[in-house]
C-alpha cells in the first residue's frame, strides 16, 4: 500500500430525520493510521455517523472529506472505490465458504465485465485466481486461513463476524468503518477481534472508525475518541481524558435508563 491514507474529516455535519436531529454540527478528523472511536450512549447518532461518512445518509449541512476529495454526494459504492469499507452491526454474510464471501468483497475491484468473465476470458481468469489469492492473503491475516474452504454457516458467531471484516478489508480501503465489531460475542472472540484490529491496522497501514458500545474495547485500541450524546458533540481526545470528562461522565452515568452503558 503507497503511504499513509489521507486523514478522513467529518466537518459540521447536520443530519435531521422529520424534525429531530440526528447529528448538530458533528466534526472530527479521523488521523491517519489511527483508531478513531465513535462513542456515545443509545440514539446519540453513531450509526447516522457512519451512514453519513459511508454515503448511505447525506446531511442536511456539513460533509465528509477523504484527503482533499469531497464524498459527502457520491453513492456508497464509490466511496466504498475510494478507499472507505465498512462493516454492519448485523451480520449480513451470505451462504458459501468463507473465501466465497471474500470474493464478494474483491468483485467491486474487478476490473473484467460480466460477459469476459462469463466466457472466461484468459485475462479474466487470471484477474481472478489474483483476486481469490488476495482473498487468501487477507483470510491469513484476520486469523480464517484455516477456515477458507468452509461454509460460512458452519462457523461460529465470532469467526462470521471477522468474515465481515475480512470481506471489507478484501476492498483495500485506506479506511476500514467497523460498526460495532463485538457485539454480541465472547470474551475470548472479543479478545481475538482486538488482536485482529490490531494486526490489520498495523500491516495495512489504514486508518479505523469505530463504533463500539464495549468502552473496555474502545479504551484499549482507540487513540482517540469523539462523544455523541443527542446528536451533539460533548467531548474529544484520548480515552483517558475522555474518560476523566465530567459531561461524559454525566452523559452515561446520568440517566436513569439501564439501556446507558458504563465507562469507568
Ligand atoms: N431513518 C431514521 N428515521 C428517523 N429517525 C432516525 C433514523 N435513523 C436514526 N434516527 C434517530 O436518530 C437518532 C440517532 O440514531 P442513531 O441510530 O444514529 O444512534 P446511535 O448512537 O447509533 O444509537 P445506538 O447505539 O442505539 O445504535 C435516534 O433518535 C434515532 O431514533
Amino acid at each position: 500500500m503507497s503511504g499513509p491514507p489521507p486523514p478522513l474529516r467529518v466537518e459540521d455535519v447536520t443530519v435531521r430525520f422529520a424534525g429531530l436531529t440526528a447529528l448538530d454540527s458533528v466534526g472530527f478528523t479521523v488521523a491517519p493510521g489511527s483508531v478513531h472511536a465513535l462513542i456515545g450512549p443509545n440514539g446519540a447518532g453513531k450509526s447516522t455517523c457512519f451512514n453519513v461518512v459511508s454515503g448511505l445518509c447525506r446531511p442536511s449541512r456539513g460533509g465528509v472529506r477523504l484527503g482533499e476529495r469531497e464524498l459527502t454526494r457520491l453513492p456508497p459504492h464509490r466511496i466504498a472505490l475510494l478507499g472507505i469499507a465498512r462493516t454492519f452491526q448485523n451480520i449480513v454474510t451470505t451462504a458459501g465458504t468463507v473465501g466465497d464471501n471474500l470474493m464478494l468483497g474483491r468483485q467491486a475491484l474487478g476490473r473484467a465485465g460480466f460477459t469476459a468473465t462469463a466466457l472466461r476470458l484468459p485475462g479474466t481468469v487470471r484477474e481472478q485466481r489474483e483476486h481469490r489469492a488476495r482473498a487468501r492473503e487477507i483470510a491469513e491475516l484476520t486469523g480464517l486461513g484455516p477456515l477458507f474452504d468452509t461454509p460460512v454457516a458452519l462457523l461460529s458467531y465470532g469467526d462470521r463476524k471477522r468474515v465481515e471484516l475480512a470481506r471489507a478489508l478484501c476492498l483495500e480501503p485506506r479506511v476500514l468503518l467497523l460498526d460495532e465489531p463485538v457485539a454480541g460475542m465472547n470474551s475470548g472472540e472479543r479478545a481475538r477481534t482486538v488482536e485482529v484490529v490490531r494486526t490489520v491496522r498495523a500491516e495495512l497501514g489504514l486508518s479505523v472508525l469505530l463504533v463500539e458500545h464495549d468502552m473496555g474495547l474502545v479504551m484499549r485500541l482507540a487513540d482517540e475518541v469523539t462523544v455523541l450524546d443527542f446528536g451533539r458533540r460533548i467531548a474529544a481526545g484520548t480515552p483517558d481524558r475522555v474518560r476523566q470528562d465530567p459531561e461524559v461522565r454525566r452523559a452515561y452515568l446520568g440517566t436513569p435508563t439501564t439501556s446507558r452503558e458504563h465507562i469507568a
